[in-house]
């Protein structure tokens, strides 16, 4: 672990009240002070550029007079990083512009693809009755997905589409995407900066031909992958799904990274998740269904010292550092691997299971293997 070195360095955030509560944890304030790096919050009803000094800027408040509050203070203070840039976040929040980026990177690999499921975008409610899904290329059963992905809880609601008589419901604007039988599974792909991780969840189940002449025109859903274990239990849905996924095979390793510093690279954002599916037809073949920007980092395993090695990084400019691969395993499903660079070798422990609920305290239990590849 570095030493300080005598020199002290401070981290302003600025994040919701719900972010704040979830994601500057004690455990992780007091690890950051440790290695000399203060979290200091930053008063949203003052202006920015009376506060600090700071030596990075972290944050994910979306109004426009916050964008206008970071533009006037790096035109004043032009070397302290901010993470990240309001213009290269906004692109996350169009579903449709969110997954173009995907369709940018490129590179070589030999026994998996990817990719994203079809999609298209509807603006109004005369386009969605004159619709004519075939002809789009696309075919039952769609997700709906509200076009606008900017966090608030109406851009969550979602709803997937079995029939025609479900699609007068819609809401334009809206995207439909092809929905894609995966086995009800969906890997979380966690990126801080080069530090990549990859976790299972629960997702949507399989949708077969008898479901598809069964069902109602639609069913609505919200963050399902996101829901605690009494949600779960509670939910229509997602009663009827298997919840033993414990064999699902993770994506191979180098092919994760490989995306990861793709979109990292293309978006220029070093916080972000993606979640990814594997297309049950094609076996080998992943896509990505949704980016989000600062997703839920206290619910991956050592949460702590992954963001604080970061902030260590990005403070003494070192966040080019060659990246290791260390493959790390767990019996409870929901931690199966990650790439980090060796910063700290430092027992670490993980989550135990219970991902989904908001994190304050997570309860944890040790258990790590790590290989060097
Ligand atoms: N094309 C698809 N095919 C199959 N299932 C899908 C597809 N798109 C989404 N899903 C399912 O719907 C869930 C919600 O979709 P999505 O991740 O796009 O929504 P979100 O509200 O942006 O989620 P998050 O909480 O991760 O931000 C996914 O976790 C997955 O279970
Ligand atoms: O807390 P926030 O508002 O940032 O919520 C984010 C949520 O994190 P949380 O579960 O800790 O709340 C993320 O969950 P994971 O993907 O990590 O499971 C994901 O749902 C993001 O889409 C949410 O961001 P939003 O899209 O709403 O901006
Ligand atoms: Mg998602
Ligand atoms: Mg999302």
């Amino acid at each position: 672990m570095e030493e300080p070195m005598g020199r002290r360095f401070g981290i302003g955030y600025a994040l919701a009240p719900k972010k704040q509560a979830s994601f500057v944890q004690v455990s992780l304030i007091n690890l950051a002070k440790e290695r000399g790096i203060d979290l200091i919050k930053i008063d949203l009803e003052k202006p920015l550029i009376d506060q600090g000094p700071f030596d990075c800027i972290l944050h994910k408040i979306y109004s426009p007079s916050w964008k206008q509050q970071l533009s006037d203070y790096a035109v004043k203070n032009p070397n302290v990083p901010i993470i990240d840039s309001p213009n290269a976040i906004e692109r996350l929040h169009n579903r449709i512009s969110m997954l173009e980026v995907v369709t940018d990177i490129n590179f070589e690999c030999e026994k998996v693809s990817f990719g994203i499921p079809k999609q298209i975008v509807v603006y109004d409610a005369k386009a969605v009755k004159e619709l004519n899904l075939e002809g789009e290329g696309l075919k039952l059963p769609v997700i709906a997905k509200p076009l606008v992905a900017d966090g608030s809880a109406k851009s969550h609601k979602m709803s997937l589409v079995f029939n025609k008589d479900g699609l007068s419901k819609l809401k334009p604007p809206v995207v439909l995407q092809e929905f894609v039988n995966h086995g009800g599974v969906i890997f979380k792909v966690y990126v801080v900066g080069d530090y990549v991780k990859c976790v299972k969840r629960k997702s949507l189940p399989d949708v077969n031909e008898e479901k598809l002449g069964s069902s109602e025109g639609s069913l609505s859903f919200s963050q399902v992958s996101n829901l605690n274990s009494v949600e779960r239990a509670d939910d229509k849905y997602y009663s009827m799904m298997d919840l033993e996924d414990e064999k699902t095979e993770l994506p191979p390793i180098s092919f994760l990274v490989n995306i990861a510093s793709g979109l990292r690279g293309a978006m220029g954002l070093r916080l972000f998740n993606f979640d990814l599916i594997r297309d049950v037809r094609i076996g080998n073949r992943y896509l990505v269904i949704d980016i989000n920007y600062f997703p839920g980092y206290a619910k991956m395993p050592c949460y702590e010292r992954v963001l604080t090695d970061f902030f260590w990084d990005v403070l003494n400019n070192n966040d080019d550092n060659k990246m290791d691969l260390n493959l790390q395993s767990s019996n409870m499903g929901t931690c199966e691997m990650e790439v980090r660079k060796l910063v700290s070798n430092s027992e670490c422990e993980e989550d135990d299971g219970a991902t989904n609920l908001p994190v304050s305290p997570i309860k944890r239990e040790e258990k790590e293997s790590s290989i060097q590849v």
